[in-house]
């Protein structure tokens, strides 16, 4: 799939869907479905409108066009999103961005989308525009909750995993270069790449999980500790540490891309290594067990 800055975007009849859509969530492939060109914005618009309530993202800009594209989209147009955008009215987005720069003919968003100085600008404003079509998406619920991005990171953060990967579909990936650590895990018998998290995205819950590991030489199943090493006075803070099965060799300084399916247990203090290095092969059996078709 295409990725295109706006100001190289060209004008074609487009159906075009509007939105920050960060997670691909259940709800926003409602607004992507049948769009062939998907609208949005980088970075998230509360960077430069809110900086204070700036969210912990859940996809890079790279995931989401990974996913959008597995939508069937065919372009994703990303917006650079600043000061300057941010002070341009609900009119000039539809009549600028939209209409001249996208050529856009059917148009679909989000109830709650706002646009516009201000956010003055709302579906009805679309709808009111007859130069394309306007649908809007109703929010979608899930038990009784309304799906979005920031109840799904909470859920993240909060340990259910898998209901995350629920809503989400495609299930949560997180990404990083592998850093040296401690040169513990190999004296456990178990060595970790280790990842430090970006604080721009969302980490999940301090915990064990059973994962896909993706290395510049092949997927392998891993078991991951996200979190503090609570046995170990390691003053590193949080970590992410991948022990990949079936692998020997050196990951340091490449990029590790982390599918995260199952959570195992919570991260423990154990009453000694010995107790740790047998926990850590019941979780290496237990990811083999629940992931064995997924290499
Ligand atoms: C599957 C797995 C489970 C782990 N569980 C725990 C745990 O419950 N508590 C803990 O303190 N550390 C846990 N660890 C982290 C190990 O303590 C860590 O890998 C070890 O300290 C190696 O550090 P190093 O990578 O800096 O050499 C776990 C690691 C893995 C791979
Ligand atoms: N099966 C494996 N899983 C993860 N890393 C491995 C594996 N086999 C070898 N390695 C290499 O070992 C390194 C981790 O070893 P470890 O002793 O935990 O040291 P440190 O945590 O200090 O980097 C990884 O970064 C990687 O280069």
């Amino acid at each position: 799939m295409k990725v295109t800055r706006l100001p190289d975007v060209e004008p074609r009849p487009r159906r075009v869907a509007v939105g920050t859509f960060d997670g691909v969530h259940l709800g926003h492939r409602e607004v992507i479905r049948d769009a062939d060109t998907v609208l949005t914005f980088d970075p998230h618009p509360t960077t430069v409108v809110h900086p204070a309530a700036v969210p912990k993202l859940i996809t890079t800009i790279d995931r989401k066009a990974e996913l959008v594209g597995s939508l069937g989209a065919q372009e994703m147009v990303v917006i650079p999103f600043d000061a300057d955008f941010a002070g341009r009215s609900a009119q000039s987005f539809i009549d600028d961005v939209l209409v001249r720069s996208l050529g856009a003919t059917h148009v679909s968003v989000g109830e709650n989308f706002r646009f516009g100085h201000r956010a003055q600008g709302d579906p009805a404003m679309l709808g009111a525009d007859d130069r394309f079509e306007t649908r809007v998406v109703q929010l979608l619920e899930a038990d009784g909750e309304i799906v979005s991005s920031s109840h799904i990171r909470g859920l993240l953060l909060g340990g259910a995993l898998e209901y995350a990967n629920s809503l989400l579909v495609d299930p949560f990936v997180m990404q990083g270069v592998v850093v040296h650590g401690d040169k513990r895990g190999r004296e456990l018998g178990y060595p970790t790449a280790n990842v430090v998290p970006d604080d721009q995205y969302v980490l999940p819950g301090h915990a064990v999980y059973a994962c896909v590991a993706e290395t510049p030489t092949g997927r392998h199943l891993a078991a991951v500790n996200v979190g503090v090493r609570p046995m170990f006075e390691t003053g590193r803070g949080e970590l992410i540490e991948a022990y990949l099965l079936d692998f020997d060799g050196d990951l340091y300084d490449t990029t590790l891309t982390l599918t995260f399916h199952h959570r195992l247990r919570g991260e423990r203090r154990f009453d000694g290594v010995d107790a740790l290095i047998e926990q850590m092969g019941r979780d290496v059996e237990e990811t083999r067990r629940l992931l064995a078709e997924q290499v």
